[in-house]
């Protein structure tokens, strides 16, 4: 196996003659030109260079002698740098002996070449080494002359910001560049930046120490400020003879009329595969051009490379019109037995496309190489080993990597980049397209939106089946969107969100939408439609989240999402009655609905347009139940909503939902979801429609009741429960209607009045009424426990105890499990010793809360509904509320089940024994004829 890196590149086309009938492969002649061309194309030397210099040139050797200082011995020291400084003048800026002195542009001092007197001979050998240096860093083969021109001392804080050393007039005839010679003194900063058509270096004269400096006069470049030490430089300025034609850095350019030749005559044979023919349609004509460097995956990219690769890839972009982005690129490419791009990147090193399989034979048709194996000279950077392996023999992976150049006729660079397109692929190219339309220097925003609106079009709009091609990311979405606002592009961003606006990006867009707009940077008429009709996909009870990012409450906003925001609502509202009779809505969207009432201080569009359709719907009990928990709060906290009137809507809503719901049609998403896992998620159509309702709901309308005293509603939800609790089907017990007694008791035992006034006997009634139900549903078909519960009591010698028959009423119950006992540190005690004799038969633990600790004392062993159902019922009681409502002797008869037994009734009879019983207490409770 091989990996190598590939670097390939676009260009630009000229009418190309067509002649539809030669199709095939690209003539041999043709690439074997391109790839001499590109072969034969050296640069002579790059613009700007930096070297080392050895100490031994300078000390004694450089016998510098300043005037008005005297003879400067070196290295520098403290006292002779301030006494140089004292003859310096501040350096001005420009040329000439008007130049302004401006130092937030040049702030330096300067000393004139004529000030200065070299004493030692080596001094001469320095400097022709520096002058060979020169002449070799920047491709110079004339004679060069080298002339002293200032000595500048850099302090602290000084620099010398980014210019040419271009003037209007020659400071000598012939000059072409600058040489500095940065003399040994330690300094921090003031390193030197040099910048040339796009490429950026740093010579770092701060690391080293001594240097040689050289730039041609044509090239920007700035001193950046010291931040510590002196920098002590000598510049001269560089000249050849004036008769010849002067070096620039402008004409470091190499001879690409070669390549232009045969890159002609491959775009003309290109041209002449007709657009209709197969191969045409499949293939995307590309050549491959290894590089002559090796490259760092990381780095890889036009501003890297080295010289020979440049001035090959620069041709390229110097002849391209702005034609878009992704017209050029550099390919990093994995082989493995068959060949991937490892990375695909533009001339700027940003990601097009990664980990792009491409077949043995697309390489081999489309390298220009002069050798059949394109990896030959290649070093492989990696190996992977395995040992012996059983019969399989040993092996050795090799990954070869190479870097290449891809080049690729402008007209099917967007083919080209888009080929075997796969989610990861389309997400990569759209976030390029994106970043494109987000920079604000590029130039290629326009076309970058219309690639990136084709790319998404192709990637997620769903095809007649509803399928999309590639998987929607949300981050890349949002990416999208993000640019298609910044070019404006509104059709690009509707029809993104009508393609990919999954729940997580629908979300993210509202957020981004009210951003963007307090920023003013987006006009919200142009998004709002498309938002709107994906809101109007999804049920009415995550509008309100959605609602809640766009305008949260309590925080800035404007008019223009206050509309929107307000439209939102209208539209929930028109769909209300629409929605009520199809019977989809629950309680969440009751509860999610009025939220979004409640959050527009409407009350006049509440009254005309939503209460009348809460009346007519009484009947789904659990769409109106979550619509009363938030209205109950606006009877308290709502500006605009009038208390009292508000409060009488509450109580009618109630009375009416209590009135008409049926309470054995109350289902909860978990028993719904077991049911669809057991029927393999076929929903039969009841499930459907079925009210599903949160138990703390059902608690909640109780509660409302309770807390404004509306003792006739109390009365009636009670006798309704009570009277319907034996229908209720047995799958609803475990996750509505016992957690709906926990709650129930829960309130009702830690109400301020509980310890002032006993339960209610409609209260107990109504809770003996669900737990015999309860047991009857799914104890009652159990036959006799096998496995009793009963444990011997326990001797207790003293005979005033309070705890011991009660707890030996415990040990000898066949069904009860755990007890609890709420006493003072001394009677625990006694317990624990008198439960002593009982061994490893319970198990026991103390509690905290309350007054003081509580023993939990628990048998050990037992498995049958009935114990498990015991179990329930004793956490139930957990804090005593359980026998608070119902009283002990009721607790003990219902935890004994003996009712269950009456006479070996089979299932059916002991529901209509349960039924009995209930009216019966009902009457005897004066509830009867309610
Ligand atoms: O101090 C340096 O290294 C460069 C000075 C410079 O750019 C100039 O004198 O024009
Ligand atoms: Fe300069």
């Amino acid at each position: 196996m091989n990996v190598s890196e590939l670097l390939v590149n676009s260009v630009p086309e000229t009418g190309a003659a067509s002649n539809p009938g030669n199709a095939g492969a690209i003539p041999r002649g043709v690439m074997v030109d391109i790839r001499k061309a590109l072969d034969d194309i050296q640069t002579p030397g790059s613009f700007s260079a930096i070297g080392g210099l050895a100490e031994h040139r300078f000390a004694d050797r450089l016998g510098l002698h300043v005037e008005g200082v005297g003879d400067i011995a070196m290295p520098l020291q403290e006292e002779q740098a301030r006494q140089l400084i004292a003859q310096c003048r501040q350096a001005p800026y420009g040329k000439g002996s008007e130049a302004p002195v401006d130092t937030s542009v040049r702030n330096t001092w300067e000393l004139d070449a004529s000030q200065l007197e070299f004493r030692s001979a080596a001094w001469a050998k320095t400097l022709d080494h520096c002058v060979e240096f020169t002449a070799k860093s920047l491709g110079i083969s004339s004679p060069i002359v080298a002339e002293l021109y200032k000595m500048l001392i850099y302090e602290k804080g000084a620099m010398f910001k980014a210019h040419t050393d271009n003037t209007s007039t020659e400071k000598i005839p012939g000059m072409f560049g600058t040489l500095v010679i940065c003399l040994p003194l330690p300094h921090t900063g003031g390193d030197l930046v040099v910048r040339h058509r796009g490429l950026q270096k740093t010579l770092q004269t701060s690391v080293t120490q001594p240097s040689v400096l050289c730039w041609y006069s044509d090239v920007h470049h700035e001193v950046l400020p010291v931040t510590s030490g002196y920098r002590w430089v000598l510049t001269y300025n560089l000249a050849i003879s004036p008769d010849l034609v002067r070096p620039t850095a402008a004409l470091l350019q190499p001879d690409t009329g070669k390549l232009q030749q045969s890159l002609g005559r491959w775009l003309e044979h290109v041209g002449t595969q007709s657009e209709e023919s197969e191969k045409a349609k499949r293939d995307v004509p590309h050549l491959y051009y290894l590089l002559a460097h090796e490259y760092s995956e990381a780095s890889i990219a036009l501003r890297a490379l080295k010289t020979t690769d440049l001035a090959r890839l620069q041709h390229d972009e110097d002849d391209e019109d702005e034609d878009g982005p992704g017209a050029r690129h550099e390919l990093d490419h994995v082989y493995e037995t068959s060949v991937s791009i490892k990375k695909l990147v533009d001339l700027d090193g940003s990601l097009l496309r990664s980990a792009l399989d491409i077949d043995d034979h697309d390489l081999l048709d489309n390298l220009i190489s002069d050798c059949v194996d394109p990896l030959k000279g290649v070093d492989d950077r990696n190996e992977e080993y395995q040992g012996y392996m059983g019969n399989s023999g040993s092996t050795a992976t090799h990954w070869y990597r190479t870097a290449a150049t891809v080049l690729v006729p402008r007209s099917s660079t967007e083919k080209f980049l888009t080929r075997d397109l796969d989610s990861r692929g389309a997400q990569s190219m759209l976030r390029y397209y994106a970043a494109k339309c987000l920079d604000p220097k590029s130039a290629q925003r326009q076309p970058a939106e219309e690639y990136m609106h084709r790319l998404a079009s192709r990637a997620w709009e769903p095809d007649s089946r509803g399928w999309s091609k590639c998987s929607p990311d949300v981050g890349t979405v949002i990416e999208v969107l993000k640019a298609a606002i910044a070019s404006g592009g509104y059709d690009l961003f509707n029809n993104v969100v009508a393609w990919a606006g999954t729940d997580a990006v629908l979300a993210r867009t509202f957020t981004l939408v009210r951003n963007l707009a307090l920023a003013g940077r987006l006009d919200v008429s142009e998004v709002k439609k498309s938002m709107l009709d994906s809101l109007s996909k999804r049920h009415v009870a995550n509008w309100s989240d959605y609602l809640e990012l766009l305008c949260p409450s309590e925080k800035e906003s404007s008019a223009d999402l206050d509309e929107m925001a307000a439209e939102i609502v209208n539209q929930a509202v028109k769909r209300l009655e629409g929605d009520l009779k199809s019977g989809i809505l629950q309680e969440n969207d009751g509860f999610a609905f009025m939220l979004m009432i409640q959050r527009r201080q409407d009350y006049d569009l509440f009254k005309t347009c939503v209460l009348p359709d809460l009346e007519a719907s009484t009947s789904t009990a659990p769409f109106v139940l979550g619509a009363l928990q938030v209205l109950d709060t606006c009877t308290s906290d709502s500006k605009s909503f009038p208390q009292a009137e508000t409060l009488e809507i509450v109580k009618s809503l109630s009375k009416s939902v209590i009135s008409t719901m049926d309470i054995t049609k109350l289902r909860t998403k978990q028993t719904l979801q077991a049911e669809e896992r057991r029927t393999h998620g076929h929903k039969t159509p009841p499930t459907q429609l079925a009210q599903v309702i949160d138990p703390a709901t059902l608690a909640e309308l109780f509660q409302i009741s309770f807390e404004h005293a509306w003792d006739d509603l109390l009365m009636a939800l009670s006798l309704k429960i009570a009277a319907q609790a034996p229908s209720i089907l047995a799958s609803e017990f475990n996750f509505l209607w016992i957690p709906f007694l926990e709650h129930l008791i829960g309130f009702l035992h830690s109400s301020p009045t509980t310890t002032t006034t006993p339960p209610s006997p409609r209260y107990k009634q109504l809770t003996l009424s669900l737990l015999e139900s309860y047991l009857t549903s799914s104890v009652g078909r159990e036959p006799a426990p096998s496995a009793s519960l009963t444990l011997p009591a326990v001797h207790c010698s003293s005979g005033a105890c309070s705890d011991c028959p009660g707890l030996n009423g415990f040990l000898e119950s066949p069904d009860r499990r755990t007890a609890r006992f709420q006493v003072g540190k001394a009677r625990r005690t006694h317990l624990q010793r008198v439960l002593g004799s009982l061994g490893g038969m319970v198990t026991l633990a103390t509690e905290q809360g309350g007054r003081s600790e509580t023993l939990v004392v628990t048998k050990v062993g037992g498995k049958s509904q009935r114990h498990r159902r015991a179990t329930r019922l004793e956490d139930l009681d957990e804090e005593g509320g359980l026998r608070w409502v119902i009283g002990e002797e009721e607790y003990e008869r219902i935890l004994g089940m003996g009712f269950l037994r009456r006479g070996g009734e089979v299932l059916g009879a002991a529901v209509t024994a349960g039924v009995a019983g209930v009216k019966r207490s009902a009457e005897e409770a004066g509830m009867g004829g309610y």
